[in-house]
């Protein structure tokens, strides 16, 4: 408990204190996603800045210097020596504030990735092993490679669960004797808010409506104190929220036969004949994500609000949708300028019960983990003009799947219209076309077919700077980088089970043909 308790401290110490609104003093403007979402990168660049100026601040001036135990004689030389010692990084200041907490969050067990630089080989590895059992830690982890540029020299990562205190003085020798690289707290959620309550500016249709901003607020405060496994809690939706929620399902109903792509249609018939989907009530998150688990495996938690590109394309690599639950204002039913569970539920999960189009929306967030900056504004534009706001042919007829477009029927017939360019989807440039929320889009993207967007966007990927390979483990939940004999060897031995039981099954379809 201590250690989520910590971890939320240390999401609110940089967590932004105060909306983007105009009461809080930030400029008005037109809403634009793109400028929101560069804007708040911005400002949580410097609010983390301030919080570690501050710390380092206070650091500098604490004159108790920490007794460093450490054997320094043996691991480093003096021109190591880093008298600097109040440099803290954000890791050791993170630390500190969850030590703070009080003796139960000192002795909590963390767990850490450090990236070390052993100039000494295997003499520093085995100096570093007898300091983390010194400070009684565990080694989770443990791998080494030569480093690319010095001979002799080896680059480590080493992952272990120590106690926090101990923790912090390792880190602090280990950077003091320039071994330490870099360092990733891993229990920490750096699940950051872009928006710690909606960006209501004056266009948005509930900025001068108090009601519906508590209503916003309490609703936002189930996605900040859900914890991952957690079911999602039911919200009492009231009829007003009902209302908008059937103003917005019977528009639907009556276009998605004509408009909706194939794979929409589908599924959104099985949630109706489930009693998923009706015109009178919104649906629950808990109950869409029961029934997206079981056609494709994803599901969903709660989001607050907006959340960073990084953040919310890193959970579709494991089949995680992060999901708003409040609604829209009952003003606007047909348009609003940030998702909401409307068009989460309406636009999102039809889709992402298919499978074909839960791979590729899973490729796109495993295309994003460990991306460059650069690399995730592409694929957030891909996703944008795709799983956003994305058009298919089907049977020579222009359809949508966009859940953009599904979920505010305005734009799904201006994007049908001959009103906006349309262009053929292809990775390379859809990719850098640039885009506004503000308006319904000038440019649409119009993809051959599900699956042919996903091939090229395969291909696409495979291109990127990043220099490893990475997959999703459906057995373990997990994101596996493919960078080691076994690792291969494994998904070798899968792909050889799935192949046998693919032979078995056409082996016995052809029996039972010939009987
Ligand atoms: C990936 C791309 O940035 C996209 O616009 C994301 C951004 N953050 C989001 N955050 C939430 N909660 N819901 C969304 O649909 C999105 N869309
Ligand atoms: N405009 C969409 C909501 C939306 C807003 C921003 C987005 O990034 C995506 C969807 C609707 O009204 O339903
Ligand atoms: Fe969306």
């Amino acid at each position: 408990m201590a250690a989520v308790a910590a971890a939320q401290k240390n999401r609110e110490m940089f967590a932004i204190k105060k909306s983007y609104s105009i009461e809080n003093g930030y400029p008005a403007r037109r809403r634009s996603l793109v400028d929101d979402a560069r804007f708040e990168t911005l400002v949580v660049k410097q609010t983390k800045q301030t919080v570690l100026d501050e710390a380092r601040q206070r650091a500098n001036d604490s004159s108790v210097e920490h007794e460093i135990e450490y054997d320094e004689k043996a691991t480093q030389k003096p021109e190591q020596q880093n008298d600097d010692d109040t440099g803290l990084t954000e890791e050791e200041i993170v630390l500190a504030n969850a030590i703070a907490e009080g003796p139960e969050a000192e002795r909590a067990i963390q767990r850490a990735a450090l990236i070390l630089r052993l100039r000494e080989g295997m003499n520093s590895l085995s100096r570093v092993l007898k300091a983390i059992e010194k400070y009684q830690g565990a080694v989770v982890h443990l791998e080494t490679r030569p480093n690319k540029k010095e001979n002799g020299q080896l680059d480590a990562l080493i992952k272990i669960d120590m106690a926090r205190s101990n923790l912090l003085q390792l880190i602090k020798n280990l950077r003091q004797s320039g071994t330490l690289e870099h360092i990733t707290l891993l229990d920490d959620c750096n699940h950051l808010m872009t928006k710690y309550e909606p960006d209501l500016d004056m266009n948005h249709p509930g900025f001068s409506d108090k009601e519906y901003r508590e209503r916003r607020k309490e609703i936002a405060e189930i996605a900040f104190a859900y914890k991952y496994g957690d079911p999602v809690p039911y919200i009492e939706y009231t009829e007003t929220e009902n209302k908008t929620w059937n103003a917005v399902f019977t528009t639907v109903l009556d276009l998605m036969p004509k408009h909706a792509c194939a794979e929409y249609r589908r599924v959104f018939k099985l949630l109706v004949e489930e009693g998923l989907f009706n015109a009178t009530g919104i649906p629950q998150l808990e109950d869409m994500s029961s029934f997206m688990k079981k056609c494709t495996g994803f599901t969903l938690r709660p989001a607050a609000g907006l959340l960073t590109a990084r953040d919310f394309l890193a959970s579709l690599a494991f089949r995680i949708f992060q999901s708003t639950q409040y609604i829209r204002h009952t003003k606007t039913p047909f348009h609003t300028p940030e998702p909401d569970c409307i068009h989460e539920i309406l636009g999102h999960m039809p889709l992402l019960a298919d499978p074909s189009f839960a791979q590729f929306s899973q490729e796109i967030g495993l295309a994003s983990l460990g991306a460059s900056d650069e690399e995730i504004e592409k694929l957030s534009t891909i996703y944008w003009f795709t799983v956003e706001f994305g058009l298919c042919k089907e049977a020579g007829e222009t359809k949508v799947y966009g859940a953009g477009l599904l979920s505010a029927y305005g734009e799904l017939l201006h994007a049908l219209s001959d009103k906006p360019e349309h262009r053929p989807f292809d990775p390379a440039t859809t990719a850098i076309q640039p885009y506004q929320d503000q308006e319904y889009q000038p440019v649409y993207y119009v993809a051959e077919s599900i699956d042919d967007m996903k091939d090229k966007f395969r291909r696409w990927v495979s291109q990127m700077s990043r220099p490893f390979e990475v997959r999703f483990n459906p057995h373990t939940q997990r994101v596996e980088v493919l960078d080691s004999v076994e690792k291969l060897d494994s998904l070798v031995h899968q792909l050889n089970t799935e192949l046998l039981h693919l032979s078995n099954a056409i082996n016995k379809m052809k029996t039972n043909e010939v009987e």
